[in-house]
């Protein structure tokens, strides 16, 4: 009866809306990831200009996506996406090791932001069905992820071709971003140990 009850409530109770800012360099694989998770397809995608908005439910959370465009020239318009951000999806090519060191300064550069200060940080090391893609732990020590002390982060392999890793990392943040107390709380707390072995782990093909 309780069982019953509480799925028919789950049914028509508003679902919570969390929204989610998706950034890195160009050709990482954000648009890929979007469709992956919204059609359960791998699309053709072209360079996105602008960018891409689609909701994807994940355990009863509205995730709104913005997909931002990672070419160069247009980075200096993600801060214009920042405001409310309650997460952060950082997609990094685990394939293209000459691009890291960019896409950390990257990182670091949008982390510096007000905008973003209490956001948790959810780094795909992408593409880790391709031959020479580096080791999950590889992609975080590259990336500096060690560095952000006060930051609710984690790193999780995936493959938008396969789907791999991708609802592993919704299920973080749909677990990490509605226990956030407050925008300006300390959020080292957040990093459980379980996250960091996940993290040295790496994916599980
Ligand atoms: N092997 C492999 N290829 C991928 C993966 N994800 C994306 N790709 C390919 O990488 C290329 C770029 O993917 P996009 O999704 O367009 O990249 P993007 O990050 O949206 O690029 P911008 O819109 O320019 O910022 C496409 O050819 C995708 O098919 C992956 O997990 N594995
Ligand atoms: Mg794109």
């Amino acid at each position: 009866m309780g069982a019953r009850f509480s799925r028919i409530a789950k049914r028509f109770l508003p679902k919570s809306k969390v929204r989610i800012l998706m950034v890195g360099l160009d050709g990482s694989g954000k648009t890929t990831i979007l469709y992956k998770l919204k059609l359960g397809e791998v699309v053709t995608t072209v360079p996105t200009i602008g960018f891409n908005l689609e909701t994807v439910e994940y355990k009863g959370i509205n995730f709104t996506v913005w997909d931002i465009g990672g070419q160069e020239k247009i980075r200096k318009l993600w801060r214009h996406y920042f405001q409310n951000a309650q997460g952060l999806i950082f997609v990094v090519d685990s394939s293209d090791s000459e691009r890291l060191s960019e896409a950390r300064n990257e990182l670091h550069r949008i982390l510096t932001d007000n905008e973003l200060e209490g956001a948790c940080v959810l780094v795909f090391a992408n593409k880790q069905d391709s031959r020479n893609a580096l080791p999950v732990a590889e992609v975080a020590n590259k990336l500096g992820l060690h560095s952000l002390s006060k930051r609710c982060w984690l790193i999780q392999g995936t493959s938008a071709i396969s789907g791999q890793g991708l609802y592993e990392g919704l299920e973080w943040l749909s677990t990490t971003i509605p226990n956030k107390p407050e925008r300006s709380t300390s959020v080292s707390s957040f990093r459980s140990d379980s996250y960091e072995r996940k993290l040295v782990r790496g994916p599980r093909y």
